[in-house]
């Protein structure tokens, strides 16, 4: 039980690497809060799942692109469940689409969700835990598009390496009030945000054929990779990244 005790809250939980990180980090004995966006049947099935843990956890609706959704969450989080002792910034957006004629909504409305919300989102956490006065955990669902491009993801790759550079920032802010701040990058997961894109066999065989481990990944393989971060383990851990993409990135030939 390597996150008893603790609070963690979560972005973007009702589905895909959110929630099973969510749940995964009940199962290691934490009390969750889950930020959602509109899915409410996939949030509530989120907590039910966390209460059969015999952890309590609450979902709390909110659009993390709007800056107010950040201290909402955080105050009724604390309301609900006492404190915030671990922060996972994990809601993102990927719309695919090509460079040249980029819709002008379509990369602001990435960029207020991927990297202003988070900005806002990990500001708020970082509050209540320099008021609590015994430090903490951040961290940012960044990606391997910190450190790689993507033809189709010119809007999404820079959100990344902006989140992962936040982290390293905080890091330095916080690090006086004990509070570690640290970047996931995980590569192929299979998820929504990228069902369209793998419907192309093509495409899927590819990413495949560049993956060590021999297969695209799970959202629970972001899991033991957070509750580490999240947990004591990391106690020495901070403005660090960790990738968990099957041994994508150095994979040249
Ligand atoms: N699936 C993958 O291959 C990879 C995903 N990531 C990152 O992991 C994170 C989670 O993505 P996945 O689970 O893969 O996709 P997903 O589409 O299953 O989950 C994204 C979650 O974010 C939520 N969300 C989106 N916009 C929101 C908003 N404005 N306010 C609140 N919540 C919002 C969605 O409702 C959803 O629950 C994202 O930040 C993504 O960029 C990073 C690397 C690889
Ligand atoms: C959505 C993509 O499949 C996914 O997102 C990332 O951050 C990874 O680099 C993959 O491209």
């Amino acid at each position: 039980m390597l996150l008893a005790g603790k609070t963690v809250l979560v972005t973007g939980a009702s589905a895909g690497i959110g929630r099973a990180v969510a749940i995964g980090c009940a199962r290691h004995g934490a009390d969750v809060a889950l930020n959602f966006a509109r899915d409410v049947a996939g949030a509530e099935s989120a907590v039910a799942e966390i209460e059969a843990l015999g952890r309590k956890g609450v979902a709390i609706q909110g659009d993390v692109a709007d800056p107010k959704t950040a201290t909402d969450f955080v105050t009724k989080a604390v309301a609900a469940l006492g404190r915030v002792d671990v922060f996972v910034n994990n809601a993102g957006i990927c719309p695919f689409h090509a460079f040249l004629d980029m819709p002008v909504e379509t990369f602001e409305r990435t960029m207020q969700v991927n990297l202003h919300g988070a900005y806002f989102m990990v500001q708020a956490a970082a509050n209540q835990m320099v008021k609590q006065g015994d430090g903490g955990s951040i961290i940012a669902m960044s990606s391997i598009s910190a450190l790689v491009g993507g033809e189709y993801q010119t809007h999404y790759t820079p959100t990344k390496a902006g989140l992962h550079s936040l982290m390293q920032s905080v890091a330095i802010a916080l690090g006086k009030h004990k509070i570690r701040c640290n970047s996931l990058f995980p590569g192929t997961i299979l998820t929504d945000i990228n069902k369209d894109d793998l419907a192309d066999t093509k495409k899927r065989e590819y990413m495949e054929g560049r993956i060590p481990l021999g297969r695209l990944g799970q959202p629970d393989d972001l899991v033991g990779p957070t509750v580490f971060l999240a947990s004591d383990l990391a106690q020495y851990v901070t403005g660090a990244s960790l990738l968990v993409d099957g041994g994508a990135y150095v994979n040249l030939q």
